[in-house]
């Protein structure tokens, strides 16, 4: 990356800075490669955050399908983490899980488990799991909440083969009106739904997947504990990444607890397992990037203070203004042969291009995607009828809370004091964009334009040619759209 002008010297944010388009030979943004490098498989540089209110199975099938990966948040109990990444590992890389209902279930049930995923379409299965009809939320309209899926579903199905042509089921799902179709095996069992935005996506994205052809998923693990215990069983459990985070990185809890996780790897290695990358953090300057990379850490996560949950900066006044971190850490960690992943503050497509062009291998999103479809939580509405999943961040009472449930009361209400991220926030839907695969789409639109601007096909040529300019705010401001006339 190259600075327009002056390097200032001062540290800036995403919205401190432009890029500047340069000559091109690229000539279609579908010339673009996404693909990273930093041994996480991924091919698209995206990391959903380990955090309890964003990233869980259903998140983290979701995006691998297109590419991205999700870490598991260090919060959850190990058998749940994985049973998760078993359940992850047995979906389909193309074929998206169907929400599925028997016919005997009252209509509000499946009208609650629809708002799982971005479908809204339950199929109807039988006992022995054949389809035998459809339910689409326009069925439920005007119904009666007690009445039997049975009775509302149509049972006019079409359905293709486990062996389908896409391109012909979109065709044919096109000429039909119609927006999904269940997938059969030859034996009559459900294999999957295939959707017309589907089928689309999986023309334009490549799933990430290990060894086996499994759809890849991270876990995160905290510095405190047995380190080593939680890293062999994530290890065993079949994580492809794992993510040793805390708050403050450049500690030397933190550099023993790595030391920890990277011989349990070692272990894993020797005794045949998969050489997965060892990612850790968070730090902001060059000089915790050195101890990180020289305790073991492949990728070393970037960022404290710019998180939309987080209240470090207002707290402890420690941090530092993202795009600057990134930059930073990225060129210290070339030098030692490791990569950044930009953690926080990501609002909009431009910040993910603008975390690649300062040297990022992969951008992590939080809050971003919590209001989805896919995030964990439940679905709220507001009283005037918009849509919304709470959010909180991991430093939050809430989450501290959560995490220090098997210590002794006083031990809990001490770790309480030291709160530093949000319990509660609403987290709205998008109409436009409701599930999170609609963002990956919209964010991945921006980074291929963007990087054709600059001239480049991967993402190492775009960490060469980004042409960066300082603007001020009322130079971001211009960039804005509006929504309403201005006078
Ligand atoms: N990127 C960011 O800006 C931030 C991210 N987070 C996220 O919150 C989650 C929880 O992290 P965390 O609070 O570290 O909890 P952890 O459970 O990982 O524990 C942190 C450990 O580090 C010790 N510690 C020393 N100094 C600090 C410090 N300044 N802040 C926090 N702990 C410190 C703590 O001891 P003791 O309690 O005795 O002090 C404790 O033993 C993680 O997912 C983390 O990424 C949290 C804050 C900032
Ligand atoms: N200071 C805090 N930082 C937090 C907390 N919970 C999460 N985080 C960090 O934010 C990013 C995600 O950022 P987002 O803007 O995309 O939401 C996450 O990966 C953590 O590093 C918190 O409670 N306090
Ligand atoms: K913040």
């Amino acid at each position: 990356m190259k600075f327009l002008g002056e390097r200032p010297a001062y540290d800036l944010t995403y919205n401190d800075v432009f890029m500047a388009p340069s000559r091109s030979s690229v000539t279609s943004r579908l010339d673009v490669d996404l693909a990273t490098s930093d041994g996480t498989g991924t091919t698209l540089p995206l990391v959903v955050a380990n955090m309890t209110a964003i990233s869980g199975r259903r998140m983290a099938e979701t995006v691998a399908r297109r590419g991205a990966i999700a870490v598991l948040p260090q919060d959850i109990p190990v058998q749940v983490v994985r049973d998760t990444i078993s359940q992850v590992k047995a979906c389909h890389p193309v074929f998206e899980t169907p929400v599925t209902i028997g016919p005997e279930a009252p209509v509000s049930s499946v009208l609650a488990l629809m708002n799982k995923r971005a479908h809204r379409a339950a199929v109807v299965v039988d006992d022995g799991g054949g389809p035998v009809g459809i339910i689409t939320e326009r069925h439920c309209l005007e119904v009666d909440r007690f009445a039997e899926v049975g009775q509302v579903m149509t049972s006019d199905l079409f359905t293709v083969g486990d062996d389908a042509d896409l391109d012909e089921t979109f065709e044919k799902l096109t000429s039909a009106h119609l927006d999904l179709a269940p997938v059969v095996t030859s034996e009559g069992s459900l294999a999957g739904v295939l959707t017309r935005k589907g089928i689309l996506r999986s023309a334009i994205y490549e799933p990430a997947v290990d060894a086996a052809g499994h759809l890849r998923i991270g876990a995160a693990i905290g510095i405190n504990g047995d380190v080593a215990a939680k890293a062999k069983a994530m290890l065993e459990a079949r994580a492809d990444v794992l993510v040793v985070d805390t708050a403050h990185g450049h500690q030397d809890k933190m550099i023993d607890a790595l030391r920890q996780v990277c011989a349990a790897r070692e272990a894993h290695v020797a005794a045949g397992g998969a050489q997965v990358p060892i990612a850790a953090g968070n730090v902001v300057t060059a000089a915790g990037v050195a101890d990180l990379v020289e305790a073991g850490a492949d990728i070393i996560k970037v960022g404290v203070g710019p998180g939309a949950m987080c209240t470090t900066r207002m707290m402890t006044g420690v941090g530092r203004p993202q795009f600057s971190a990134v930059l930073e850490c990225s060129g210290a960690a070339t030098d030692l042969g490791a990569q950044v992943w930009a953690d926080g503050g990501v609002k909009y497509p431009r910040d993910v291009a603008l975390a690649l062009a300062a040297g990022a291998g992969s951008v992590m999103i939080g809050s971003w995607f919590a209001g989805t479809w896919e995030s964990p939580g439940d679905l709220g509405r507001t009283p005037d009828g918009r849509l919304y999943k709470e959010s909180f961040g991991m430093a939050s009472a809430r989450a501290v809370r959560n995490r220090t449930q098997g210590q002794d009361a006083f031990a809990r209400a001490r770790s309480a004091l030291f709160e530093e991220g949000i319990s509660a926030s609403k987290m709205f839907l998008d109409p436009e964009r409701p599930g999170v695969e609609d963002l990956i789409d919209s964010i991945i639109a921006g980074v291929r334009s963007s990087f054709t601007y600059a001239g480049a096909r991967s993402i190492a040529e775009f960490h060469q040619r980004a042409l960066v300019g300082v603007q001020s705010a009322s130079g971001y401001d211009e960039g804005r759209p509006r929504e309403t006339s201005w006078s």
